[in-house]
């Protein structure tokens, strides 16, 4: 099973990602938290992406694209993947679409995480209260709603086409929302 948790930032596809690889044994590949380790760590490639991320742009699908291959074997022997903050734009998506396909593989279902701009901001400033994450500034907030817009919701009408695309209701309390999740990925 290969499922994209999508959303804009703040959303709760990390929160939800846990709880999924908590209930159902699969792997959570974030790209963000790849990137973070990488920036903690001091890492070459940390170092790279550091200022980048800390004014919420992007960084280049090059770089994502092979940090997300390197652990579709884990993703494989665990039964399943489940890819959060990853695509995040249509070259991405497409990457990934041909990853899976040389693997005999593909993805089987899109989450979409629906939440509201008001309460993504009071979440982010609660994120922002409890883990201090450098991209959860008010300013850096705005850049990534902003490439959330301008580049990732473009993979709405890129997953509908496929047929993969379920909307969820994400407003509720995070066992609401897990609730809903679960429904959407046991249905046909
Ligand atoms: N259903 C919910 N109700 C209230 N708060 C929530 C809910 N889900 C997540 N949160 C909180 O909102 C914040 C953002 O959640 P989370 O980090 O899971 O979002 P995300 O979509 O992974 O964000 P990003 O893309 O920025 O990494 C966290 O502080 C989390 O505890
Ligand atoms: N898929 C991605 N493409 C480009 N940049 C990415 C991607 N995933 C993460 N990033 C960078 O990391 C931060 C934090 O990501 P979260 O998913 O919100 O944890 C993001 O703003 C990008 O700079």
């Amino acid at each position: 099973m290969n499922i994209i948790l999508f959303g804009p930032p703040g959303a709760g596809k990390g929160t939800q990602a846990k709880k999924l690889v908590a209930e159902r044994g699969w792997v959570q590949l974030s790209t963000g938290d790849m990137l973070r380790a990488a920036k903690e760590a001091g890492t070459e490639l940390g170092r790279r992406v550091a200022a980048i991320m800390d004014r919420g742009d992007l960084v280049s699908d090059e770089i994502v694209i092979e940090l997300i291959e390197e652990r579709l074997p884990d993703a494989e022997r665990a039964g399943g993947a489940i890819f959060d903050g990853f695509p995040r734009t249509v070259a991405q998506a497409e990457a990934l679409d041909a990853l899976l396909k040389g693997r005999g593989a593909e993805i089987d279902r899109v989450v979409r995480l629906v939440v509201d701009q008001d309460e993504l901001v009071r979440r982010m400033a609660k994120r922002a209260e409890e883990e201090g994450r450098a991209d959860d500034t008010v300013e850096a907030f705005k850049v990534r709603l902003k490439n959330y817009n301008d580049q990732t919701a473009a993979l709405i009408p890129y997953y509908k086409a496929q047929g993969k695309l379920a909307d969820v209701d994400g407003m509720g309390t995070v066992d609401e929302v897990a609730a809903s999740i679960a429904s959407a990925l046991d249905a046909d």
